[in-house]
């Protein structure tokens, strides 16, 4: 038994953290706003980001206060939307336990700087790279927190961190395989969250499967060049993080990014899709900061180019997917 702290109780940290009460760990959950602490703590629930739970596991418990939370962490999970994570990670900088092990599941890259969220969260939390590991994986929160079958992957450079993690959040349902391919996994896991916008744009102008296909194949090729540009292992993009994760998310109206890129194509504006959407769709902030990490790795980037295009511009779903191949025709 390990005592695990989730730092953001969304959708996706309330599931993970009931995942690891599960497996048998303490389990404490960190939030700002007191309604979902004392919902979890008092009555083991999270009505705001995870209604569909009724009962979240009684070795599973919330607080407000950052000290409190982290004290006696043996790990602690950051689960906080991508563009937030570093100013709200700063105020534990000094908070965290020094053996502690740190996991991101967040999928993002953060705008400004192109960072991706292993690169933010060491920085904000000055974290060596032996402490740091990153989950990601075809892991759409509403089925994993009906106990559904699914696997993920837990990677880290230091293989004793990635094993503990993965005995951590290993389950009957949740299987967790590992990986020392951090940036791989990093990549992946922000740049598919691109294509399910793009995806669904498609489907919600009423586009069938050939099209949806045809982006997520181009999608995977364009996030596999910009990942091994990054210095990723091509073999991850094949995987459970690569085309495992790009099936689910730009398959399933349960996907946040799919959905506002549904909504997109159905004629909703970027505005609207925001007001409608269930929680963080990090593709929408991670579109720019992939072009311009594009720019810097001098990697093309005509997916995400377009994408941006829909979304400062408005351009319709036809002219996005115009833009994706121009008019030359080129060796697949
Ligand atoms: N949902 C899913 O199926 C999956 C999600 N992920 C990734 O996990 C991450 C979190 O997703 P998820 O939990 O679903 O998202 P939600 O939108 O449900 O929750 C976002 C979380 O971020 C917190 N947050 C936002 N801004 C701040 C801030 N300034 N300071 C502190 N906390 C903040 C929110 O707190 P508050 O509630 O107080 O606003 C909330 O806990 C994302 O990067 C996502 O891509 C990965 C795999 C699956
Ligand atoms: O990452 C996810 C599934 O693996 C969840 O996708 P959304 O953030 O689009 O909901």
């Amino acid at each position: 038994m390990t005592n695990v702290t989730v730092l953001g109780a969304g959708a996706w940290g309330t599931t993970f953290g009931q995942v690891l009460a599960d497996a048998g760990n303490d389990v404490t959950m960190w939030a700002i706003e007191p309604e979902i602490v004392e919902g979890i703590r008092d009555h083991h629930h999270n009505g705001v980001r995870l209604p569909s739970v009724e009962q979240l596991p009684a070795n599973m418990t919330a607080t407000g206060d950052r000290a409190e939370a982290v004290r006696d962490a043996e790990i602690i999970v950051v689960a906080i939307a991508a563009q937030a994570a570093r100013r709200a990670l700063a105020d534990f900088r000094d908070l965290i336990p020094e053996r502690a092990i740190v996991v991101s599941l967040m999928k993002g890259i953060e705008r400004g700087t192109n960072k991706r969220m292993d690169e933010v969260v060491r920085e904000a939390l000055d974290l060596p790279e032996n402490r740091f590991v990153a989950v990601s994986g075809p892991n759409l929160s509403k089925e994993i927190a009906a106990r559904e079958p699914s696997a993920t992957v837990v990677a880290s450079t230091n293989p004793y961190a990635a094993a503990k993690v993965a005995n951590a959040c290993s389950t009957s349902y949740f299987h967790p395989f590992t990986s020392t391919d951090v940036i791989g996994l990093e990549m992946c896991g922000s740049l598919k969250n691109v294509v399910a916008l793009a995806v669904g744009m498609a489907r919600g102008a009423g586009y069938g499967e050939n099209t949806a296909a045809m982006i997520e194949t181009r999608g995977l090729a364009e996030l596999t060049a910009l990942g091994k540009a990054a210095g990723a292992d091509p073999k991850t993009f094949a995987g459970l993080a690569g085309v495992g994760d790009l099936i689910a998310t730009c398959g399933s109206p349960l996907s946040r990014n799919y959905t506002f890129g549904a909504n997109l194509g159905k004629g909703l504006t970027v505005e609207e899709a925001t007001r409608v959407s269930n929680g963080v769709a990090e593709g929408v902030p991670t579109t720019d900061a992939v072009v311009a990490l594009g720019d810097q790795l001098h990697v093309p980037t005509p997916l995400a180019f377009a994408m941006s295009h829909v979304l400062h511009e408005g351009i319709s779903c036809e002219q996005m997917l115009g833009e994706l191949f121009g008019t030359e025709i080129t060796a697949e």
